[in-house]
């Protein structure tokens, strides 16, 4: 199994939420909400969409009137948190940084 794929325990989920403020967990996953524009999310989402192909790992993205959401998990891992799930949370608050997204707390 390769290292990202490996399920994270209870100490290291913990501690990688910490790193990552904004980011809440809900079960197994992890989700975030950031404003935007409509049609800036739609670019936002295409910028995702091309770092996730390269990196082999993908975000469920819920785009609405004024905000998209990310919520991630590694179906490979049976629907667990990873390293992957959080390496690719610091990717997207990248990429949102730089669409100019509103961090908000929903
Ligand atoms: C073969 C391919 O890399 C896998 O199916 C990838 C694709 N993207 C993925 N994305 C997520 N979030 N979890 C996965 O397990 C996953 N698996």
């Amino acid at each position: 199994m390769a290292h990202g794929l490996v399920p994270l325990t209870e100490e290291e989920i913990q501690a990688a939420l910490r790193d990552l403020p904004g980011w809440r967990r809900e079960g197994d996953e992890i989700t975030r909400a950031f404003g935007i524009r409509y049609h800036g999310g739609v670019a936002m989402i295409v910028h995702v969409a091309d770092i996730e192909r390269l990196i082999s790992h993908h975000a469920d993205i819920d785009l609405r009137w004024g905000k998209v959401r990310f919520s991630i998990t590694t179906h490979d891992a049976g629907h667990k948190l990873t390293e992957a799930d959080f390496d690719l949370a610091r990717r997207i608050d990248a990429i949102a940084q730089a669409h100019m997204a509103e961090p908000i707390d929903d």
